[in-house]
């Protein structure tokens, strides 16, 4: 039996995959030095750099749980890796986010797989992102030739390593991402440099609980290298990418915003937020998550009292704020100018849509 609360959010697992020496580790070592705040847990299938630099670094970052050597989808199979996930997402442990770096050998798809086919409600499938080495994707691409389907599958795919590789070696990472026909987000990084937004949203603690947080290792280490560098790499970080908030107290209509979201423009790699449907689901609000091209809503019902709005965050690069805002703005449900009330089972159909992207819903409540 579970004794979190019944809204206890689920908790995004993200699996991190990529060829051996494309920068897995130092972007994961990157996620946990600029986590803002959030606890990471990360699920590791060698005792490699990441561990050691991790407690370097930060002292302590959530709870790191490294696997035996070997590779993680071979050698673990689905109920060895939930235990782990279940030890993760245990309430002592507050976590925000999980990370499981795949072993550069390992299918990613598999381990995808094994989390979708993961009984842990607490758990909520985040994405994958996939790392390539620019400077030698070529080389790889010889050697490995199945690069082209993790590529096809993955839903961010961070081309990194941008300081090696010149501009056509980074065209031709784009062209054969894009001839597996997917339509993962590229983000450009030179060490695995990309904003933590990108993958999980700032922490949302509760005030008193933030105060009362100690000082770690890594806010120390954070401030003493602002101090050094005045506009240090941290500040960096956002000037990259634009942000777009959307607030509003007209409902969504849900067939017009899964065609916003359907066709989302290249340059927008990431939305959160809250979505009101209205009259499509009344008793529930949906919150939204998406990676690149993945894309997954979490309804939980409204809490008494709560003001019923959307609310969301777009975060790309090269997109038109106020056109997108606009685009939102028409997903709203309008007035049908002949006062005909819709049927509930018209409601209900205009939400299959959404509901596509709807995992085991009610196990919140379980
Ligand atoms: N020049 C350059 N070197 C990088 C970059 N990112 C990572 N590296 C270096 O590349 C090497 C491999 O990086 P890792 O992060 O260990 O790669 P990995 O994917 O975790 O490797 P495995 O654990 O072997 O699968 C290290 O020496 C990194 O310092 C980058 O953007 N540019």
């Amino acid at each position: 039996m579970s004794s979190s609360s019944p809204h206890r959010p689920r908790i995004p697992v993200i699996v991190l995959a990529g060829f051996l020496g494309s920068g897995k580790t130092t972007l994961l070592n990157h996620l946990l030095l600029h986590r803002a705040g959030n606890r990471i847990g990360v699920i590791v299938n060698d005792f490699g750099a990441i561990e050691i630099d991790a407690m370097t670094v930060s002292g302590q970052v959530g709870s790191t749980v490294s696997l035996g050597g070997g590779c993680l989808c071979c050698a673990v199979d689905a109920s060895e890796l939930d235990t782990y996930l279940e030890t993760l997402t245990r309430p002592s442990a507050r976590l925000d986010v999980i990370v499981i770096e795949a072993s550069g050998l390992a299918e990613p798809q598999e381990l995808v797989r094994m989390i979708l086919a993961s009984d842990n409600p607490h758990i909520v499938y985040g994405g994958l992102v996939e790392v390539v080495d620019a400077a030698e994707f070529e080389a790889t691409r010889k050697r490995h030739p199945e690069i082209g389907r993790h590529l096809a599958v993955a839903d961010l795919v961070v081309l990194n390593k941008t300081d090696r590789a010149g501009d056509e070696e980074c065209a031709r990472v784009r062209k054969a991402v894009a001839e597996t026909g997917s339509t993962a987000a590229i983000i450009p990084a030179a060490y695995g440099r990309i904003d933590p937004e990108l993958l999980f949203d700032p922490a949302l603690r509760p005030e008193a609980e933030e105060k009362a947080r100690q000082l770690t290792f890594e806010d120390l280490y954070l401030e003493e290298r602002a101090a050094e560098d005045g506009d240090g790499h941290g500040g960096h970080l956002h000037t990259a990418y634009e942000s777009v908030d959307f607030d509003s107290d007209v409902p969504m209509d849900p067939r017009r915003l899964m065609r916003f979201l359907d066709s989302r423009p290249e340059g927008l790699y990431r939305i959160k937020g809250y979505v009101d449907f209205g009259a499509g689901d009344p008793g529930n609000v949906y919150g939204v998550h998406a990676v690149g091209r993945f894309l997954r809503f979490t309804p939980r019902p409204w809490t008494r009292g709560e003001p019923k709005r959307t609310q969301l965050v777009l975060i790309g690069s090269g997109i038109d704020a106020p056109a997108l805002r606009e685009e939102l703005e028409r997903c709203g449900v309008t007035e049908d100018p002949a006062g005909e009330t819709r049927q509930d089972a018209a409601h209900e159909r205009a939400m299959w849509g959404v509901l596509r992207y709807v995992q085991q819903p009610g196990d919140d409540d379980a």
